[in-house]
């Protein structure tokens, strides 16, 4: 690992020293700059890890400096000090960007943790960053696989959404149609991005911790709270937070969550105090909400209430257009961990997918995809690599060739013979175009006219 770089900003040569002999200790390497303009030229040409700033410097009011590398160099940590224990210029360094301060004669033990604390923090802060930058590019609308018209006009939809300044989202939709994703995508494109994205799937967990878990709880609420507990609408505060499932939300909570979308407020379990929560919320179901409400397992409220956008996402077999371009996605997907990619899939049975129902919608397709990248022996998917159930529904299923077997039985291989010599005689010898007649891949075609 690669030295943390230091500069000192410092004209008084016996401080500088006793600096520079504790950083190099601690495994630092330091540099100098004897006066501001110096500091300045070499904190553009150099890449520094962090800077110790002293006030009195020969040609300018260190605090003014700090103001100039704070405004260019937000996430350089700059560690300010000054000779005396003056608390209003300790006080305005801070609120101009310093770090953290030091006040001389100091501790070179105290140097020696600020660095480190600010070292901590600038390698966390780009953490952050890096996985900010992830989630955004993971969580991008364009990961969202459908260009057909009923979803282009739903993301159409959902990208102003996620601008908007819109308080409650309900999301609806079947089973594995890609409500999470789009919840996601909402979150990682609005200005909530870079606050918490929490997620609580409410049929997960039993009434009373489904409550500990959204609200928290003071130590001693109930018998097994030891501790106080932040709940997810203090975690996800600024943020967004997704409430999967939300049909199956008990009712006793339901009259809850309505109180906390009406008031911006809720309270710890336990506690007689209101917290405000600035966050959006997004509910998910794939019930129809409005026949529980005729069941009285919903309240009708609570749906109003969340229901001020609704995104209703289709079902996969409302939206057959799509499919070639979630095979091909996916194909390239599974591709990565494959040594040998299969990017092609023949004619018939992207057929069986197109026509195919998808109960599990797009989550279904995906294992389907997956499973038939594992099965597959050549370099193109083909209906054999396809579960029963996908094909089922091409007529003669149960003999996909479309032939049925003779009740004498047959001569397997004198069979498979005269296919491969009527698909040569009819593509003239061509092996490519008489593989695509048998279905078959070209090598495995060569293989058989070989053994022919
Ligand atoms: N349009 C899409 N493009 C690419 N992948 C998708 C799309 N829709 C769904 N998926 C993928 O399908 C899987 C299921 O999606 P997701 O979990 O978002 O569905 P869901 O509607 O929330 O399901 P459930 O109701 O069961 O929670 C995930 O792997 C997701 O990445």
């Amino acid at each position: 690992m690669s030295k943390h770089r230091i500069l000192i900003i410092e004209d008084d040569a016996d401080i500088v020293l006793i600096l520079r002999l504790k950083l190099e200790s601690e495994g630092y390497e330091a540099h100098h700059a004897g006066n501001a303009k110096q500091g300045w030229e070499k904190i553009i040409t150099g890449e520094f890890n962090g800077v110790l700033l002293d006030h009195n410097l020969p040609d300018r009011k260190g605090v003014e400096l700090l103001e100039q590398i704070a405004h260019a160099y937000p996430d350089l940590p700059v560690i300010f000090m000054t000779a005396f224990s003056s608390v209003p210029l300790a006080v305005k360094a801070m609120r101009v960007g310093a770090y953290d301060y030091l006040t001389k004669p100091f501790n070179l033990d105290e140097v020696q943790i600020v660095l480190r604390k600010a070292m901590e923090m600038k390698s966390l802060r780009s953490e952050v960053n890096q996985i900010r930058q992830q989630n955004r590019e993971t969580f991008n609308f364009s990961k969202i696989i459908g260009r057909g018209g009923r979803m282009s006009e739903l993301l159409e939809m959902c990208r102003t959404v996620a601008e908007s300044e819109a308080s409650s989202i309900l999301i609806t939709g079947e089973s594995g149609t890609g409500k999470n994703l789009i919840a996601q995508a909402i979150h990682y494109n609005s200005r909530r991005a870079n606050w918490p994205f929490m997620t609580i799937t409410c049929t997960a967990l039993p009434e009373q911790l489904l409550e500990s878990e959204l609200f928290g709880h003071e130590k001693g609420a109930f018998t097994d709270a030891k501790e106080r507990k932040r709940g997810l609408f203090e975690m996800g505060n600024g943020g967004t937070i997704f409430l999967d499932e939300i049909g199956d939300l008990p009712m006793q909570l339901q009259a809850k969550l309505l109180g906390v979308l009406e008031s911006r407020s809720f309270r710890r379990v336990g506690s007689l105090q209101d917290l405000a929560i600035d966050a959006r919320f997004i509910a998910a179901t794939n019930q129809h909400l409005q026949e529980r409400i005729r069941e009285k397992a919903f309240r009708g409220d609570l749906y109003y209430r969340l229901n001020v956008i609704q995104l209703e996402v289709p079902a996969l077999r409302d939206r057959r257009e799509d499919i070639p371009e979630l095979v091909r996605y996916y194909q390239t997907y599974f591709n990565k961990n494959r040594r040998h990619p299969i990017d092609t899939m023949c004619e018939a049975a992207m057929d069986a997918l197109i026509k195919y129902d998808w109960p599990g919608n797009v989550r279904e397709l995906r294992n389907v995809i997956e499973r038939a990248m594992i099965l597959c022996k050549g370099d193109e998917l083909t209906l054999v690599d396809l579960p029963r159930d996908v094909v089922s529904h091409i007529p003669g299923h149960s003999c996909l060739s479309g032939f049925t077997l003779p009740a004498d039985g047959i001569d397997l291989e004198a069979v498979e013979k005269d296919f491969l010599r009527q698909a040569l005689e009819r593509t003239d010898g061509n092996q490519t175009k008489a593989a695509q007649l048998l279905g078959l891949s070209r090598d495995k075609m060569r293989y058989r006219v070989k053994q022919l």
